[in-house]
């Protein structure tokens, strides 16, 4: 007997990167080409027929592994049974908001998400926010879902590991599938820490394969922090593509597992390893078994990389403080 159909809810599903991760999910490329799904599609009222258009879409590829689409406008009908969550619906900045309204539109968004999942969804559901700003919305989601564990809500920032990946195999002239354990530390902005210290390619430590500490330290650095900025002014979109893609294999290493000998990175809720500041959602690098992550522990922290980590730290917990003042203010 085949394997029985997951539910997958994904938010925000008629917008750039929702239409990219649906076909991605229904081919298999977040769960295995082996699971079942049924699309949970999720968007608000002003995109319901654009949203409609995507389940026609759907149903006009004729794909193996759909088992069923629901497209819908209503939050509480569409967290029921999921398993998993991808949670791409938010409030952008617009010309001239600051951030603090930013985060509260977003505040309230995730608020009412937060209670429709913790209702609804299936038990255990894992959840991935992409939204930004992605860390701290998936922090406001735990603290208004608490009966969700802790360790089932992440925020993305393998498209970032991805982001350093390549420009490392760009560099060296090296396919991407040699370069690993590469590390994005703290927030999905622009002061992450693109980290390749315990990185390698081709077998040996990047450092000593790319011998350019200045790039390293620079342009490799801004390059990736910057990088959502410049695909965002090539394409006058946003990098649905690649953060579809990314999304994807969060969840699949999550769930499926990360390779021996490899980590990948994941905003996760802080333990505070490394130094990070303590319950913040905070990137770090994981390794996934059995469909839990684990913080990989004991990697050597130099005083830079130290400096760069409390950076973004600092910015983490002051996103928590605006926020949790506009959670008071509602
Ligand atoms: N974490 C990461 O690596 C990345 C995050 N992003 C973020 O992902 C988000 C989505 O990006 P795009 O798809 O390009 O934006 P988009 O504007 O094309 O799509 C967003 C969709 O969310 C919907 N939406 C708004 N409020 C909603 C709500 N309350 N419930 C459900 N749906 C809602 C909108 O109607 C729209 O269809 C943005 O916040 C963006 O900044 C983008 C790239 C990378
Ligand atoms: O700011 C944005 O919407 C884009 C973004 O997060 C990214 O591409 O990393």
């Amino acid at each position: 007997m085949g394997k029985a159909p997951v539910r997958v809810l994904i938010t925000g599903a008629a917008g750039q990167i929702g239409y990219s991760l649906a076909i991605q999910v229904s081919r298999g490329t977040m769960l295995g080409p082996e699971q079942p799904i049924i699309l949970h599609l999720l968007d608000i009222p002003p995109a319901a027929q654009s949203l409609d258009g995507v389940k026609m879409e759907l149903i006009d590829a004729a794909l193996p592994l759909v088992h069923g689409v629901l497209a819908t406008t209503d939050v509480e009908e569409a967290c029921k049974d999921v398993a998993i969550a991808v949670m791409v619906g938010g409030f952008p900045r617009k010309a001239g908001m600051e951030r603090k309204d930013v985060m509260s539109k977003n505040v309230s968004i995730y608020k009412s998400q937060a209670a429709a999942l913790e209702k609804h969804a299936a038990k255990g559901v894992k959840v991935l926010v992409v939204a930004n700003p992605a860390n701290t919305n998936a922090l406001i989601l735990r603290e208004n879902a608490p009966s969700i564990p802790p360790e089932n809500i992440t925020a993305l920032t393998r498209l970032d590991h991805n982001r350093a990946l390549g420009q490392v195999a760009e560099r060296l002239g090296v396919h991407v599938s040699g370069v690993r354990n590469v590390i994005i530390w703290g927030n999905h902005s622009s002061t992450q820490f693109p980290d390749v210290a315990h990185g390698t390619a081709g077998g040996r430590p990047i450092p000593d394969a790319l011998r350019d500490e200045a790039w390293l330290r620079g342009d490799f650095v801004s390059t990736v922090q910057q990088r959502g900025a410049a695909i965002i002014k090539m394409r006058g979109m946003s990098s649905a593509l690649s953060a579809a893609s990314s999304a994807c294999d969060h969840v699949r290493n999550w769930v499926l597992g990360t390779e021996p000998g490899t980590w990948v990175s994941m905003g996760v809720i802080s333990d505070g390893s490394y130094g990070a500041p303590k319950d913040v959602i905070f990137s770090f690098p994981v390794k996934c078994e059995g469909g839990r992550w684990e913080i990989v522990q004991g990697l050597s922290i130099d005083e830079y990389a130290a400096g760069k980590i409390k950076v973004t730290g600092d910015e983490l917990v002051e996103e928590k403080e605006l926020a949790l003042q506009c959670l008071a203010g509602e």
